[in-house]
C-alpha cells in the first residue's frame, strides 16, 4: 500500500501484490467506485502475477483535486502508478471509464501495454446531457439523489434484489461529489473511436447481458475497431460483472492471460 504524486501534485493511493518479476496485470476502477471493486476477482487469479491497481482521483484514498478532470490527465495518472510501480508490458483492464484510460495509455504508451481487457467500456460513453446531468446533481445536491437510478444502470435484476445491493449503493455514496464530477467532466469530454482504431494488441472487450451503461452492442462496436479483438458475454450481469460474476470474469481473465502466455 502506498501514494503515487501525479504530474501535479495529486497523491494516488495504490496496491500491489504478487512477486516483482511477476507478470503484470493491472486494474483501472469505474466512475463512484474504487480499487476494491476488483476485490472479490483477485483471489480467483493465478498466482505469480504482479497487481497493481489504485484509485482514481476524486475516489477512494485518493485526494480529491478541484472538478473538472481531462481523460489525458487520467491517462497520465495511469502512467505514474505503473512507474511508481515498476510495472511495464503488463495487461490492463480498465472498466467503464477504467476502460477509457486502458484505451488512452494503450495509444499513449504502448511500452507499457501490451494487452488490454475493455470490461463494459466504449470509445465514447453516454451523451453530454447526461453528464453535464451528473456533474449538476452531484455538485448541488451530493450523490444520494444520484444513486438509485446508477444502481439500476450498474446492476442486473438479481444484483438488485440481492443482499450486497446496500454495500455498493453505500460506497457509491461515499465517493467525494468533486471526484465524481471531475471524472464524468473527463467522460463528457472523451471520444475516442479515431485513437482505438489505430490501436493493434491483443485485446479482450467483456460485457454483461444487463448492463444499462455500456450495453452489450456498444462495448461491441468498441471492441470490432480493434482488429483480431475478442468478445466475451457474461449473462444476467449488468455493469460491474467482476462484482456480480466475480468467477465467470476472473475465468475469462485467466484464459486470456494463458493465450498470451501469462504468467
Ligand atoms: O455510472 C454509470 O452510469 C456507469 C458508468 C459510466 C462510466 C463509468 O465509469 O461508469
Amino acid at each position: 500500500m502506498s501514494y503515487v504524486t501525479a504530474r501535479d501534485g495529486t497523491r494516488l493511493y495504490m496496491e500491489i501484490t504478487g512477486p516483482e518479476d511477476g507478470a503484470a496485470l493491472v486494474f483501472a476502477n469505474s466512475l463512484g467506485t474504487d480499487l476494491r471493486l476488483w476485490d472479490a476477482v483477485l483471489p480467483l487469479l493465478p498466482a505469480g502475477l504482479r497487481i497493481v491497481r489504485w484509485d482514481k482521483r476524486g475516489h477512494g484514498r485518493s485526494d480529491v483535486p478541484e472538478p473538472p478532470y481531462a481523460m489525458g490527465t487520467l491517462v497520465s495518472d495511469a502512467e505514474a502508478v505503473m512507474e511508481a510501480a515498476g510495472v511495464r508490458d503488463a495487461v490492463f483492464c480498465g472498466l467503464s471509464i477504467g476502460g477509457m484510460i486502458a484505451q488512452g495509455i494503450a495509444v499513449k504508451r504502448p511500452d507499457l501495454v501490451a494487452a488490454m481487457v475493455l470490461s463494459n467500456t466504449a470509445a465514447k460513453i453516454g451523451t453530454p446531457d447526461l453528464w453535464d446531468m451528473r456533474i449538476e446533481t452531484a455538485t448541488t445536491q451530493g450523490m444520494e439523489p444520484l444513486a438509485d437510478g446508477v444502481m439500476e444502470r450498474w446492476f442486473g435484476r438479481d444484483f438488485l434484489e440481492g443482499p450486497d445491493l446496500p454495500l455498493w449503493r453505500a460506497r457509491f455514496c461515499e465517493t467525494p461529489p468533486k471526484g465524481y464530477a471531475g471524472c464524468s467532466a473527463a467522460i463528457k469530454g472523451t471520444d475516442f473511436y479515431t485513437p482505438t482504431s489505430g490501436l493493434r494488441l491483443p485485446t479482450l472487450a467483456i460485457a454483461g447481458s444487463e448492463d444499462g451503461a455500456t450495453p452489450p452492442d456498444l462495448v461491441r462496436e468498441t471492441a470490432d475497431l480493434i482488429p483480431g479483438s475478442e468478445f466475451a458475454l457474461i449473462r444476467r450481469a449488468g455493469h460491474l460483472p467482476c462484482v456480480e460474476a466475480p468467477e465467470e470474469y476472473a475465468r475469462l481473465l485467466t484464459d486470456f492471460l494463458a493465450r498470451l502466455g501469462r504468467p
